[in-house]
């Protein structure tokens, strides 16, 4: 079945509660919901944020057609003809907000921010949370990777161990945001213009008789600045030798072999003599390409051990974010309609993490004007006068509120853009290179003890006087 319609990707609840507003008439009724995340993944200081543009597409194409309306039907009899009408003509009207992707986010804060009929913003919690959960870990994942080899080429090579399609291609997006800079993935390189790269498998040396003869074969079938994949029977007895005779025939040729690649053995040991031969065969620019199960703690250790590694092949523990499979983003109401204006509420919990911040809310980031860099991200409800420099901010840890900080010298950079006004896109989306670059930028704002991947310095978000009172007004409301 080839079925790209996404209206039905939501979990069944949405609809039962979809139903029941309908039966009690308060469908119409606005609500506020917010997604973020209680704990960043892999023990990392920062997640960087991605999924809006799927999220963009996915609204714009809500449609109830008749294989929906045919299915539901099937499915429940009970729904009424009129529920049914009023899924047909269903289409996003409301307001949504969000961060832009590429922003370093932290936990707790607003990521994105739905004002819609609660009928609209229940149908489409799943979807959204589906798309940012995956492609914000992915980019977390990549970022970490990058943090570990920030001066080589990374190469997203995850498709054949990817959850599935999708997550393969959106997950190679993501990697390619956070500044990896190609991927195997043809149709990633289609749809998004990522450059596309790849090399070859130990099939192709295995189907020639010899190794030598499938490397020249090769080079000599496809276009200048080939890859070799040299571990096929024995590295550095005959990979390496073999590669090292059709450099020197494509030298001839006037053409050049681009790079070796290793996918096994002890890469450390194995890229040092490699890179030894090479050089001593008087090919210094010929670049060794390493895979096989990487990770960023196995890159770390490669380069302490002096590995000689200059384009990494990343596929597995990246696409599959294997140590940490999952991000818990989450989707909250925090303010209904009643009596018509905005009510905000609570969920409240033993656990004092758990505990919403209620009310509509918006988040800034606040710049030091001296040294140029971030100090703390500042939640503040919707309706409150935004920080300006001047009025000194009295930052106090929601978690624990006798941790507080005044600063005085601060731009206030507010971090949820509008995406939808009324329903209509009023958000050009930027292209993927604009993403990447301004992904670069956000963390040039940032002191390095904050990015580092093993223990970081925990970033501040903070609420304002106004949410944080709002927040105990309505614990004690709900301890009377
Ligand atoms: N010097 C090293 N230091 C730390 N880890 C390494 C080093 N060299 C290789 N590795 C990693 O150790 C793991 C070795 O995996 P494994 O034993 O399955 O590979 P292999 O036997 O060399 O190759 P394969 O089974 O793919 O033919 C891989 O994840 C690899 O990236
Ligand atoms: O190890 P990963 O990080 O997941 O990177 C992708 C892996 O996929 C390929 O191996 P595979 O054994 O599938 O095919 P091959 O015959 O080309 O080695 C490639 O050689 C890498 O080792
Ligand atoms: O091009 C490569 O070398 C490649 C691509 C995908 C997976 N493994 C390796």
């Amino acid at each position: 079945m080839n079925y790209e319609n996404l209206t039905l990707h939501t979990d069944k609840y949405q609809l039962n509660m979809m139903y029941a507003h309908w039966i009690q008439g308060t469908h119409n009724n606005k609500a506020v919901f917010e997604i973020f995340f209680r704990k960043l993944p892999f023990g990392n200081g920062y997640a960087v944020f991605a999924g809006l543009e799927r999220i963009v597409h996915y609204i714009q194409n809500l449609k109830f057609d008749e294989a929906e309306i045919a299915y539901l039907q099937s499915q429940e009899e009970n729904y009424a003809e009129a529920f049914l009408k009023e899924l047909r003509s269903f289409q996003f009207t409301g307001q949504l907000d969000s961060v832009k992707e590429g922003t370093l986010v932290f936990p707790g804060e607003p990521l994105i921010r739905v004002e819609a009929r609660l009928f609209e913003a229940h149908l489409l919690e799943t979807a959204m949370l589906n798309f940012m959960n995956y492609q914000t870990l992915i980019a977390t994942k990549a970022s970490r990777i990058k943090q570990v080899a920030p001066h080589d080429t990374l190469l997203e090579f995850g498709t054949r161990r990817a959850q599935e399609a999708d997550a393969a291609v959106w997950g190679a997006r993501a990697a390619y945001i956070s500044g990896f800079h190609a991927t195997s993935n043809m149709r990633a390189g289609m749809l998004f213009g990522i450059p596309a790269k790849g090399t070859h498998a130990h099939a192709w040396v295995q189907s020639h008789d010899t190794e030598e003869e499938a490397f020249r074969r090769y080079a000599e079938a496809l276009p200048d600045g080939v890859t070799l994949l040299v571990d096929t029977y024995d590295t550095l007895k005959s990979g390496v030798p073999a590669a090292i005779k059709i450099a020197r025939m494509l030298r001839e040729q006037s053409k050049e072999l681009s790079a070796i690649r290793l996918d096994s053995g002890d890469l450390a040991y194995l890229s040092k003599q490699s890179r030894q031969m090479l050089d001593d065969a008087g090919f210094p620019e010929v670049k060794i390409v390493a895979s096989n199960d990487l990770d960023e703690n196995i890159m770390l250790n490669l380069k302490a051990e002096g590995a000689r590694i200059d384009v990494w092949g990343v596929g597995t523990q990246l696409i599959t974010a294997a140590d940490q499979p999952a991000l818990g983003g989450v989707y909250k109401l925090v303010a209904r309609e009643k009596d018509g204006a905005y009510e905000p509420v609570i969920k409240i919990s033993g656990n004092p993490e758990k505990i919403s911040n209620p009310g509509a809310k918006d988040v800034y980031r606040l710049i030091n004007t001296e040294t140029g860099k971030a100090e703390a991200d500042y939640i503040t409800l919707t309706g409150e006068e935004p920080p300006a420099t001047g009025k000194p901010i009295r930052l106090i840890d929601p978690l624990h509120s006798y941790r507080q900080k005044q600063i005085d010298n601060y731009e206030a950079v507010p971090l949820l853009e509008p995406i939808f006004k009324q329903g209509e896109l009023v958000y050009a989306l930027p292209s993927l290179e604009q993403i990447r670059r301004y992904h670069e930028q956000q963390k040039k704002l940032f002191w390095p003890e904050y990015l580092r991947k093993l223990n970081p310095e925990v970033y501040r978000v903070h609420l304002s006087d106004e949410a944080w009172d709002l927040k105990k007004r309505l614990v004690r409301a709900h301890q009377d």
